[in-house]
């Protein structure tokens, strides 16, 4: 069990539940081969059945972190910083985005958007699920939408969901990663029939890579 002084402090946002942080190259979407330092914070229930870090899904498995642990360690390696998840947006991002600006840091958020918008954020990658739709917030602010696709009902749903983005936002179709055989000629086929789409394939995992 959490004292009541830290989960106060992890509904604040002042301390987050850290599952791991690692540098990296961006493997997905826009920022792909880009070097970057990932912060993984646990928690979330949106529930995609291939989702491929569900280890993080619990919050409580993943000790809570005071935000200032957390931007010191990122400020030792990069420029860039990636808050992911889980559902980053599950928790306060003001009080981390804050300090990683005041240390000059790029700040990117992976996100399926389901909660509302907190923190700073240099770039937003919106990933629409349909199992827990979007805020309006999130659809306004993304630079980039990125839909998954593991059945050919998703390139339906990646249409619907481009309709909501706002008409700045890049883009991309990712194939699911254990569908990626089958759903990747499909992707290509796709996008150079509707070339306002992209592809982004999960290159991390090719190159073996966190
Ligand atoms: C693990 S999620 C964490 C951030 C946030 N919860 C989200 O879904 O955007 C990071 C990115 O990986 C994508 N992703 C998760 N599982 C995947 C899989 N099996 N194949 C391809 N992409 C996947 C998500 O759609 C998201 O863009
Ligand atoms: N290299 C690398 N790039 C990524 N882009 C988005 C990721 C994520 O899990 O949010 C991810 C990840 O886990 N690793
Ligand atoms: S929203 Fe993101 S972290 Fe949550 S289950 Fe889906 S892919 Fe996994
Ligand atoms: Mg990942």
């Amino acid at each position: 069990m959490l004292s009541k002084e830290i989960q106060s402090e992890v509904e604040k946002g002042i301390m987050l539940p850290l599952m791991e942080e690692f540098y990296t190259i961006q493997g997905e979407g826009y920022h792909t081969g880009t070097a970057a330092y990932f912060i993984r914070v646990g928690g979330c229930d949106v529930g995609c059945h291939w989702c491929d870090v569900k280890e993080s899904w619990n919050a409580d498995l993943h000790p809570p972190t005071h935000v200032d642990e957390i931007v010191a360690h990122a400020s030792l390696f990069s420029e860039t910083v990636v808050v992911t998840g889980g559902e980053p947006l599950t928790w306060d991002m003001t009080a981390l985005t804050t300090r990683l600006k005041a240390a000059h840091r790029k700040i990117h958020i992976e996100t399926s958007g389901a909660y509302p918008l907190s923190g700073i954020w240099d770039w937003i990658c919106l990933s629409p699920k349909k199992t827990k739709l979007p805020v309006q917030q999130v659809y306004d602010h993304a630079h980039e939408l990125k839909m998954i696709i593991h059945n050919r009902h998703d390139f339906i749903f990646a249409e619907e969901q481009a309709e909501k983005v706002n008409d700045q936002a890049i883009l991309f179709l990712q194939p699911e990663w254990s569908k990626k055989e089958e759903m990747t000629p499909l992707i290509v086929d796709y996008v150079m029939k509707n070339p306002k789409w992209r592809v982004s394939l999960q290159t991390h995992k090719y190159l073996n890579i966190p």
